[in-house]
């Protein structure tokens, strides 16, 4: 049984939430389709392209285009945005108001914080750490940790084991589907945020909360969502 004292385990989610990445992965998305012929998607798109990692963002590309797509020249394209993506890593991302602020507060009240991001780790470790943020973190998980990813409840519940926490003293903090539906999928609270990649509006994922600003994040409001 978790001790109703265990320091929380606040779990963010990458791509939309703690960082703005949408510049670098439609930048590069675009730099790897273009030299096919394709057209370059837009902001808009992106909401529809991420979420599943690199592989499937070209392939939803692709189908987007109504284009075929073999899989030899998917492992090329898919090098080609690698190269690219890294290369001018960390471009225009950022993190979004108040992350940096909201991450000093939490930890300072004792709370221990993840990133579980179905990005993978060889894109995950060094975007953390050119935004000088991969220090903070008593776990970090990617879309290749395991062999499974969010919306499975197992990629939380394994950066969950990592960061030392306890199921019933973690909350998901994601801005998609794939984030809400693995907290709850793992039956732990969650809070969605509107400024991210969602498809669809936020409000009907089913998250316990919505914060419109990270100024919102406290420690009182994990202690409330947990009790
Ligand atoms: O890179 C992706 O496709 C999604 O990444 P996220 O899980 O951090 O939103
Ligand atoms: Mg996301």
């Amino acid at each position: 049984m978790p001790q109703p004292d265990t320091a929380p385990l606040v779990i963010f989610d990458l791509d939309g939430t703690l960082v703005d990445t949408s510049p670098d992965l439609v930048a590069s998305l675009n730099h790897t389709i273009t030299a096919e012929g394709l057209e370059p998607v837009t902001y808009e798109d992106l909401t529809h392209l991420v979420g599943q990692g690199v592989h499937m963002m070209i392939r939803r590309a692709y189908a987007m285009h109504e284009r075929d797509l073999d899989d030899a020249t998917l492992a090329r394209l898919f090098d080609r945005f690698m190269a690219f993506y890294l290369d001018t890593m960390p471009g225009d991302s950022h993190p979004y108001p108040g992350v940096v602020e909201a991450l000093d507060r939490l930890a300072g009240a004792g709370m221990k914080l993840a990133v579980c991001t179905n990005k993978i780790e060889s894109l995950t470790f060094p975007l953390l750490e050119k935004l000088g943020l991969g220090g903070r973190f008593a776990a970090i998980t990617g879309g290749d940790t395991y062999a499974f990813r969010k919306p499975d409840a197992r990629h939380i519940l394994g950066t969950i084991e990592k960061a030392g926490g306890t199921p019933a003293r973690s909350i998901m903090i994601g801005d998609s589907v794939n984030d809400i539906a693995a907290a709850q999928n793992a039956a732990i609270r969650s809070i969605a945020v509107p400024f991210g990649y969602s498809d669809v509006p936020v409000e009907t994922l089913g998250a316990d909360r919505i914060i419109t600003h990270f100024d919102e994040l406290t420690p009182a409001l994990i202690e409330d969502l947990l009790n």
